[in-house]
């Protein structure tokens, strides 16, 4: 079982944005894709979603090529989490999070739905808040918001893009946390666009690095994140390490 995509190219007017990506997501684990501004992370989350149709190249939801399935089909399996900002409709904190369920309408009774809302809410610390205006909250409460509806959707795979820009250090600490318990204890995949490396290295199974619609390194963070591919994918010079064991990536003052 995976969520895949092989040979996946996409453009976008006259540019390529994804050239030739093979990529599988398994239950189970959790990768971190990076990459600069503009390197395609996004546009790779939302073929994955089958928000955008490739090019040439393909995607497969356990084994089921993505044409072949309905939006519903699709979100049983996938939860995606957009970019802070995309969402702004003028929903309350707990409807936003009940649209996760969403794609379980038709077995869930009142009762179950409203534990699972519940429930979700405390895990993201929204409890409290149930009754704020979506569209009036500061955008880390609202990063929340569309994680916890991820979370109730209880789908096999989660896609989630910058999921933590706008968090502050301890939410961003307690989502990733979150994330992963999900990981090992639902067995969920779940694919992180994420530009914090040291973060991306913590809590990552394995890091994809994209680099102008290509992927230029993929597997264990000491092997991805090399003087040389920092270098060659976000021109700079950077000092890698670990402190106590959590792996730190901090760039040198440029000359
Ligand atoms: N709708 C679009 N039309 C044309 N080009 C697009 C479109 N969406 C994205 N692009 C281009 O595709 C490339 C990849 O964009 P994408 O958003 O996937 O990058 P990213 O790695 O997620 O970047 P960021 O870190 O800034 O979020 C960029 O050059 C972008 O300008």
């Amino acid at each position: 079982m995976s969520l895949s995509c092989t040979a996946l190219s996409v453009t976008r007017g006259k540019r390529t944005v994804l050239s030739g990506i093979d990529f599988a997501l398994e239950p189970g684990e959790l990768v971190c894709l990076v990459g600069a501004n503009g390197a395609g992370k996004s546009s790779l989350i939302r073929c994955l979603d089958g928000l955008w149709r490739p090019g040439s190249g393909e995607v497969s939801i356990d084994g089921k090529r993505l044409p072949s399935l309905t939006r519903a089909q699709v979100a049983r399996s996938i939860a995606y989490v957009p970019q802070a900002g995309g969402d702004t409709m003028s929903l309350s904190v707990s409807e936003m999070v009940t649209l996760g369920r969403a794609p379980h309408r038709a077995t869930d009774t009142v009762s179950l739905r409203a534990r699972k809302v519940e429930a979700a809410l405390a895990r993201f610390a929204l409890n409290g808040m149930e009754t704020r205006a979506f569209d009036q909250l500061s955008g880390g409460e609202r990063q929340r918001v569309l994680l916890a509806r991820a979370f109730v959707q209880e789908a096999r795979y989660l896609l989630l893009d910058e999921p933590t820009s706008a968090l502050d250090l301890r939410h961003q600490l307690e989502a990733l946390r979150t994330v992963r318990e999900m990981v090992d204890e639902l067995q969920v995949g779940a694919l992180i666009a994420i530009h914090d490396l040291s973060a991306a290295a913590r809590f990552a199974d394995r890091l994809v690095l994209l680099e102008q619609g290509r992927i230029r390194a993929a597997g264990a963070w000491q092997n991805v994140l090399t003087p040389e591919h920092l270098r060659g994918a976000f021109g700079i010079e950077a000092r890698v390490g670990t402190v106590d064991g959590l792996p730190f990536v901090i760039p040198e003052a440029q000359g």
